[in-house]
């Protein structure tokens, strides 16, 4: 089979490293490894999109879809310790990271659960979703996050989207366009956009 970074357990050998980032103004140990995505460093992407959050009016918890080893959801539990932050994933070992990069770099507001996008978390509701969406599982899968965030919205709740330009922003928008009432490009920073949409 070929070893893709979103499949359900990878079968590349294992070869954990473990290095230092900043993201909020705060350095975190993160551990990575063969078939989760971007283990070298955080992805640029997640950097733009973590970088540039900000707390929606809507309380309640925070969703990651697509959380990998846990960058972005251990950034934004360290940032609102007041807020508990959920990341789901379909890759086990990447869930397994995250759950030691969450212990070693002590925070506790996170759960992270394997689940095929939202199906493992249909019975709650989330202020704020983010995504740096599996783009090479290709756009139905894309497009579904995008559905199954706006079902699992609180009032006044948000979707976070990172995506590329050349990894199709434009139909990411065009399809959040037709989902949600308002849809801001939040931040543009080398090809990468972030859309709000709620
Ligand atoms: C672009 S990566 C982002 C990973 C992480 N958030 C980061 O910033 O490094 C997308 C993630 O989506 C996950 N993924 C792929 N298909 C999925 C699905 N159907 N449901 C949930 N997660 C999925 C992949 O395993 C991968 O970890």
């Amino acid at each position: 089979m070929m070893d893709q970074y979103f499949s359900q357990s990878p079968d590349v050998v294992s070869d954990p490293k473990t290095w230092r980032f900043e993201l909020r103004d705060r350095t975190f140990r993160f551990t990575t490894d063969n078939g989760v995505f971007s283990k070298h460093e955080v992805d640029y992407g997640s950097r733009v999109l973590i970088e540039s959050f900000v707390l929606p009016e809507a309380g309640g918890a925070l969703l990651d879809v697509g959380c990998g080893y846990g960058p972005i959801t251990i950034a934004l539990a360290a940032s609102f310790p007041e807020r508990k932050v959920l990341g789901v994933d379909v890759n086990q070992r990447a869930l397994q990271l995250a759950r030691q990069n969450a212990e070693q770099n002590r925070i506790d507001n996170v759960l992270f659960k394997e689940s095929d996008i939202l199906a493992g978390v249909s019975d709650q509701k989330f202020a704020a979703i983010l995504t740096n969406p599996p783009i090479r599982a290709g756009k139905q899968i894309v497009h579904q996050i995008f559905e199954e965030a706006k079902q699992s919205l609180l009032p006044n709740g948000e979707l976070w989207v990172v995506i590329q330009k050349k990894q199709g922003a434009p139909s990411a928008k065009k399809k959040l366009e037709e989902l949600f009432n308002e849809v801001a490009v939040v931040a543009k920073d080398k090809g990468y956009f972030i859309f709000c949409a709620k």
